[in-house]
């Protein structure tokens, strides 16, 4: 648990990592990883292959148990929730999260709702409305009817998406969430994060693509070798010599000439 100089716990606004270790056999793939992702802000985890995204992510969810450390939320300890209550806090879209089961992409979305008892009682409008709206917001009326198990790899990281949205998450975790989608796609996704940005929910997502955390996050926090080397705004932290540290590439910023945002160009190093 994290506390002020007074010893009493934190209720800092957004996203409190402290100490986090996520231990896979006798390797520590997380390694007393300490960040924040500010409230009502988009926070890009960046890193290498194997640097320990998706893990850290995963133990950040709840769906791995770290060996050690704290995640706090709007001052709340998640892992002193209870299954239900932290699932109406907080929301994950796994990367290439995968379903056997036949459902269609409606009740696929609907599943965010679990959270609120939506399958106990059938669904009531409350619910109803937030998966129409989920279903608008991510951008797939055209998928509604559609099974699951069939749709492309980019459709259904769309669904996922949607279903996170209905589950009205204070905390959303996403794991590459541009990855599979076309370029629009990606465009469109971002956008849409913003948007949730700005309706006060806190993002968090895990992004290959540099250029993009540069030109779409507002924070972002640097994993490698499990560990979080840096955080901070995006092109003060990204710096060529930070990239050539971590990714062994030599990069330049340089700006987009119409929209003015960070494009990144990259060699490699020697
Ligand atoms: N089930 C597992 N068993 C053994 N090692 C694992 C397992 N899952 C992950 N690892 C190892 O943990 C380390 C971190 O993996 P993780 O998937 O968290 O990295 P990542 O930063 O998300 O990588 P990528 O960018 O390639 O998706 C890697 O070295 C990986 O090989």
């Amino acid at each position: 648990m994290s506390a002020d100089a007074t010893g009493a716990p934190s209720t800092d606004p957004g996203l409190r990592v402290a100490d986090l270790t996520v231990r896979i056999g006798d390797r520590a793939v997380v390694d007393a990883a300490a960040f924040s992702a500010p409230p009502g802000a988009l926070t890009a985890l960046v890193g290498p292959n194997g640097a320990g995204k998706s893990s850290l992510l995963r133990a950040v969810a709840g769906a791995d148990r770290p060996v050690a450390g704290a995640v706090r939320l709007d001052g709340a300890d998640l892992g002193a929730l209870g299954r239900r209550e932290r699932a109406r806090r907080v929301a994950f879209v796994e990367q290439d999260a995968g379903t056997e089961l036949p459902l269609s992409v409606e009740s696929v979305v609907g599943l965010g709702r679990t959270p609120y008892g939506a399958l106990l009682g059938g669904p009531d409008r409350e619910s109803a409305d937030a998966v129409d709206a989920a279903i608008a917001s991510a951008g797939i009326e055209h998928l509604r009817g559609r099974e699951i198990t069939r749709l492309s790899g980019g459709e259904r990281q769309r669904v996922l998406l949607a279903r996170a949205l209905a589950q009205h998450p204070r905390l959303l975790l996403l794991d590459e969430p541009t990855n599979h989608l076309d370029i629009a796609a990606q465009l469109a996704a971002l956008t849409l994060l913003r948007r949730l940005t700005g309706d006060g929910v806190t993002v968090l997502a895990a992004l290959h693509d540099l250029g993009l955390a540069a030109a779409w996050a507002d924070h972002v926090v640097v994993l490698h070798a499990g560990r979080v080397v840096a955080e901070g705004a995006p092109l003060a932290t990204l710096t060529p010599e930070l990239l050539a540290e971590v990714y062994r590439v030599r990069a330049t910023w340089l700006s987009d000439p119409v929209t003015g945002r960070p494009v990144l160009a990259a060699s490699p190093l020697g």
